[in-house]
């Protein structure tokens, strides 16, 4: 058996596939961007086709970057951007549409009527998420509404919904194989987190024909095999989770009260509550950290929408810098005796606001404002935004306040010295910052390479993860009061709804 673990990382803008060693350092990656469609203003869609093609493709460049064969692998893990609706001909394997992405907002009005309606209690009781089109369930009522003759194939059958995880094993196993893992199913609005059965009430409320779903396992299961004649042997498929929890297993938050926060396009933060699904009062998501053994550790989630995608808007849309890293080396230019403020609510605002109909918003402008105090501005409001979703956390879960250990980051923005030092200042707590910051596929492969008897159990894992840097609060109390305050003032005066 060969003694290397392929993950997959389908994500939101790219996908990336990485070849692990044993030892669990990497041996070989292969990454691939692909086409986003924005049919309309507020709808974000996926072809695929593209999206499968271009996961085989990087496959075979990661293995062959690790100079290693298929038969090499002893495992795979898929990891995967959640929420996005993929439905596909149970026959054929052919899209029925194309993938409506997490992102899009075409289903508002369905959640609004659902909530005018009455339903929100009953799905988030349910589901531990919020009526909002964030998550696949209106989506998939809408492709069944919106798509000719839809419906009567969900009703007898001959079509099948899933998450890209779940299209991506119909694929790989050659449509021997309908599964997906229960943090992906968590993130559905079908699937009730307790029970942890697709919900025939909220299936009756969505008229959803429960025949398209795909069986729930473990995030450790036998997800089938993949065919050798894609990858070029026959190899297992080990270990299945949505990125935001296979960051929080990569990053080895396996206690109650550890927390990490992801920067990558958007941030997620995932506190582990471990044995208890706690109901947020302060509009977090309450959701499936891992199920293992058939055990289920959940979590209280804060999703941003814009993190490193504010960096992009500096970068493409105002140009005031060449690249991200440029982003950091400005703010530390900035007079600090300016205080900027900008609200990045360009897609809305999500949690703790969930203000779809906010727009983003820059305060505190002067003459003397330049590019160095939009730059700093920028990247503060990522660390603001964290400093919300954390004191919601506190709030929540008695566990959050005596949290044992710090906040564990990464994703493509926590390369940014300058902003985890900020978020450490803000936040008054130390930040630490992981050799690996490929803490999504090191999740997914540690599924992957456990399950197949390669790599260490979960208390061997936890030791594994190193440390690159801790990043300690140097701010004085009275500036960081001041500049909460600056902030609160800066989002109530741009929220809708107050
Ligand atoms: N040095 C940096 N400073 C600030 N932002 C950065 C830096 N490097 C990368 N980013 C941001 O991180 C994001 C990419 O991170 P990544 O984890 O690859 O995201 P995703 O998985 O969502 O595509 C981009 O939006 C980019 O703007
Ligand atoms: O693909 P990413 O890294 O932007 O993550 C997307 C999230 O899974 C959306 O919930």
């Amino acid at each position: 058996m060969g003694e290397y673990i392929l993950a997959i990382d389908q994500g939101t803008t790219s996908s990336r596939a990485i070849v692990f060693n044993k030892d669990q350092s990497i041996a070989g990656v292969g990454q691939k961007e692909f086409t986003q469609h924005f049919p309309k203003s507020g709808w974000v869609e996926h072809d695929l086709e593209d999206i499968w093609e271009g996961v085989v493709e990087v496959c075979h460049t990661a293995m062959k970057n690790a100079k290693i064969d298929a038969s090499d692998i002893a495992a795979i893990g898929i990891t995967n951007q959640r929420e996005t609706v993929a439905m596909w001909d149970k026959k054929t394997g052919k899209p029925v549409h194309k993938a409506i992405v997490w992102q899009d907002r075409r289903t508002a009005d369905m959640c609004e009527e659902l909530q005018k309606a009455g339903h929100e209690q009953t799905f988030t009781k349910k589901t531990g998420l919020l009526l909002d089109p964030y998550f696949s369930a209106t989506k998939v009522a809408w492709m069944l509404d919106n798509v000719r003759g839809l419906r009567k194939k969900a009703e007898n059958g001959s079509v099948l919904f899933g998450t890209i995880d779940s299209f991506l094993i119909w694929r790989l196993t050659g449509g021997d194989r309908h599964v997906t893992d229960a943090t992906n199913a968590a993130r559905t609005m079908m699937f009730n987190i307790r029970t942890h059965k697709w919900d025939s009430q909220l299936l009756e409320i969505l008229n959803i024909p429960a025949a398209i779903l795909p069986e729930v396992l473990d995030c450790k299961a036998d997800f089938g095999t993949a065919h050798a004649d894609i990858l070029g042997a026959d190899i297992p498929i080990y270990g299945v989770a949505g990125d935001q929890q296979a960051a929080t297993i990569g990053q080895a938050c396996f206690e109650p009260g550890m927390v990490k926060s992801t920067y990558g396009t958007g941030c997620f933060a995932l506190l582990n509550t471990g044995e208890d699904a706690v109901t947020s009062k302060n509009r977090l998501l309450t959701t499936i950290a891992y199920r293992l053994d058939g055990k289920t550790t959940y979590a209280l989630e804060g999703s941003i929408f814009m993190a490193g995608a504010s960096v992009q808007w500096l970068r493409d849309g105002l140009q005031i810098i060449d690249e991200a890293n440029a982003s950091g080396k400005l703010a530390a230019d900035a007079d600090p005796e300016q205080e900027v403020y900008l609200v990045p609510a360009f897609v809305g605002l999500g949690a703790p606001h969930w203000d779809a109909d906010a727009r983003g918003a820059m305060f505190g402008l002067t003459r003397a404002t330049t590019a160095k105090e939009i730059s700093k501005a920028t990247l503060e409001a990522v660390c603001y935004q964290t400093a919300d979703l954390l004191n919601a956390m506190q709030k929540d879960w008695k566990g959050a306040k005596d949290a044992k250990t710090t906040l564990r980051v990464d994703g493509g923005m926590a390369m940014s010295d300058w902003t985890m030092q900020r978020l450490s200042d803000l936040l008054n707590a130390p930040v630490d910052r992981p050799m690996v910051l490929e803490t999504t596929a090191l999740g997914v492969a540690w599924l992957a390479g456990s399950q197949a008897g390669i790599w260490p159990t979960q208390k061997g894992f936890a030791k594994t993860w190193k440390r690159d840097q801790r990043f300690k609060p140097k701010m004085k109390e009275a500036d960081r009061t001041r500049k909460l305050a600056g902030w609160k003032d800066a989002v109530s005066r741009t929220l809708t709804v107050r």
